[in-house]
């Protein structure tokens, strides 16, 4: 908002009316201002957007189908940047196919917590997008002295980054939770890149994007940072608190909780194999124990090192 006309538009007509009047996001956002130059709109978003050169989708993966649907005939460069798999089983880019597939559109992902992005803390990004046009207008829009974009053409392979990351750090969270020490985390997070990278290459992403800022990256952030509330699910399950009370207790999405099911599912039908994320389902689940968990992963057979 420094630097381009921004408008921030809310689904609910009542609360763009409250952020209008209170400056501040005080359920999702507390303690940052919203700033001055930044105008809050509610009505219909597809006229919104017509007055404007860029849109981005702020909402978790379950609110994308029906934002796409409505701004589908928009003509602007169109970005999201929620990180999952929708609960159909598909990736961002899948349901823009399925429902908009004339947006130009891709997403900004990467390492970066919202509280930090809003404060001005150094943070570096990816645009991700197979179109051109959307990879410059997002790197033109957001580059700048707190924030490096740096643009990838691997629109798959960032997503499974995003979204993979986020089961992850619910194993991490167990692990650290657990006491488990630092070698565990260490294991989980160079064996979680690899079951990362395997189905995004499966998918077809490229093997050098899991090792940039979406894939790697992200996953040393949200793995390792409190900020995380997919780590924080981890933690809270270690604690011996039941996933409805770890979830109640985020009041946020942890979109990790919401995929897992998926992200193994669709490895399953691609006959790659997740061990570390098989075993978050089955914590989810309450079908297995911590301890036992840990038992059956370190309980595999040997195996050469390879992704
Ligand atoms: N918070 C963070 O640091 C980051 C979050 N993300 C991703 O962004 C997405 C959103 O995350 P947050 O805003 O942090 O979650 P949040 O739980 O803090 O806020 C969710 C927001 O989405 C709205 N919402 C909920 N369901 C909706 C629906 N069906 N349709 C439209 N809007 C809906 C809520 O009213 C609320 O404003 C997630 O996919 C998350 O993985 C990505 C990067 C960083
Ligand atoms: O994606 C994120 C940081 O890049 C936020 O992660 P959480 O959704 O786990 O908080």
């Amino acid at each position: 908002a420094a630097r381009h006309e921004v408008t921030l538009w809310a689904r609910d007509d009542t609360q763009a009316a409250v952020l209008r009047e209170q400056r501040e996001n005080r359920r999702y956002l507390p303690g940052i201002g919203l700033p001055d130059a930044l105008a809050v709109a509610g009505g219909d978003p597809v006229a919104l957007a017509a007055r404007h050169e860029l849109v981005i989708v702020a909402t978790p993966m379950a609110g994308l189908r029906g934002l796409l649907q409505a701004l589908a005939g928009c003509t602007a460069p169109l970005a999201w940047l929620c990180k999952g798999f929708e609960s159909t089983g598909l990736l961002g880019h899948e349901v823009q196919a399925a429902v908009a597939p004339r947006l130009l559109a891709g997403a900004l992902t990467g390492p970066s917590f919202a509280q930090e992005v809003a404060r001005g803390q150094p943070t570096a990004l990816v645009a991700a997008s197979s179109h051109r046009a959307v990879r410059e207008a997002l790197v033109a829009a957001f580059h700048g002295p707190g924030v490096r974009v740096y643009a990838n053409d691997d629109l798959p392979g960032a997503e499974v980054g995003g979204a993979v990351k986020n089961v992850l750090a619910i194993a991490t969270g167990l692990c650290d939770g657990l006491q488990l020490g630092l070698n565990a985390r260490a294991a989980l997070v160079t064996r979680g890149l690899a079951e990362m990278t395997r189905l995004g290459v499966a998918l077809g992403g490229r093997p050098e994007t899991f090792m940039g800022l979406s894939g790697l990256g992200d996953l040393v952030l949200t793995a390792t940072g409190d900020l995380s509330r997919n780590r924080q699910v981890g933690l809270a399950l270690a604690q011996g608190r039941t996933l409805e009370q770890a979830v109640q207790s985020l009041g946020h999405v942890a979109e990790g909780v919401l995929c897992a099911r998926t992200v193994v599912e669709r490895a399953g039908r691609l006959g790659v194999q997740m061990p570390i994320a098989s075993a978050v389902v089955a914590l989810l689940d309450g079908t297995l124990r911590p301890q036992a968990a840990v038992q059956a992963l370190m309980g595999r057979d040997p195996a050469a090192e390879r992704a």
